[in-house]
């Protein structure tokens, strides 16, 4: 079975004092979240379309589902996020497991639910490459050169930029193997992580590439809605 697990437990914090989590703010007057659902319903590979929410956000989430989306946003389960984005993860494979069973073919395709602009072909690749490797991430080469600094001032290397990739997602895991990898790990190595591919890599697990795109862009910052705007306005224009 595959499930579509948006992830939307966040708090938006870096969008700066907005009247509520940024994955609820509007662009092209439709919340960035209703966007990202969207996308997922034109693929009938899912079983069921999971969205994890702060817990004080979940009437919300399931009136704008109706509102936007009427019977098919009735379809969408919505869950308690988690104090982490793993830890939102590991709550819809507990939903999951507890609904449907977990098995080696249970598979997961998660998605930051303010990335509104991933296309129906990043998603199939997920599917497709998740089913047959167990694990993938989404990714677009580096355009900048990447620097690494241990003590943030002075550069400690400055690695091959034509190895180097900026991770999007959705990631793409068996749920059964992601949900062992994870509780076999250190809180210390919980500590560190930023996605959830690395909790294969540390585990030196393989996971493939999908081939992202720029416009995948995550929305973080006030600075990424009028990006998100122009963005939407050129789609309008056949751009
Ligand atoms: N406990 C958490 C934390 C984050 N997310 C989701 O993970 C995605 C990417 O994370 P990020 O952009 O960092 O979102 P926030 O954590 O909300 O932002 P900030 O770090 O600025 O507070 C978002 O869709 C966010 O809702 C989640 O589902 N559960
Ligand atoms: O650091 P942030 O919480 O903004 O992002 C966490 C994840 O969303 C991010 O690592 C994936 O989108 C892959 O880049």
């Amino acid at each position: 079975m595959v499930f579509g697990v948006i992830l939307a437990g966040g708090v938006g914090s870096r969008m700066g004092n907005v009247e509520k989590p940024k994955q609820f703010l509007k662009i092209g007057g439709k919340p960035i979240l209703i966007h990202t659902v969207e996308k997922f319903l034109m693929h009938d590979s899912f079983q069921e379309l999971i969205v994890l929410t702060p817990t004080e956000w979940i009437e919300h989430t399931k009136n704008l589902l109706k509102k936007y989306l009427g019977e098919a946003g009735s379809t969408v389960k919505v869950l308690k996020g988690g104090s982490t984005r793993n830890e939102t993860i590991m709550n819809s494979i507990a939903y999951i497991e507890e609904k449907y069973g977990l098995d080696d073919d249970t598979l997961i395709v998660t998605h930051d639910s303010v990335r509104p602009f991933l296309t129906y072909r990043i998603i199939e690749e997920n599917i497709k490459y998740g089913l047959q490797y167990g694990a993938c991430d989404t990714v677009i080469p580096a355009t900048d050169t990447i620097v690494h600094s241990e003590d943030g001032k002075v550069i400690t290397s400055v690695p091959d930029r034509s190895k180097m990739y900026q991770g999007q997602t959705p990631q793409t895991f068996g749920a059964k193997k992601l949900k062992e990898l994870y509780q076999s790990l250190t809180e210390e190595e919980k500590e560190i992580l930023t996605d959830a591919s690395k909790i294969f890599v540390i585990k030196g697990e393989q996971v493939y590439l999908v081939e992202g795109e720029v416009y995948n862009t995550k929305i973080t910052y006030p600075y990424d809605l009028r990006v998100a705007e122009s963005l939407l306005n050129d789609q309008k224009n056949g751009q």
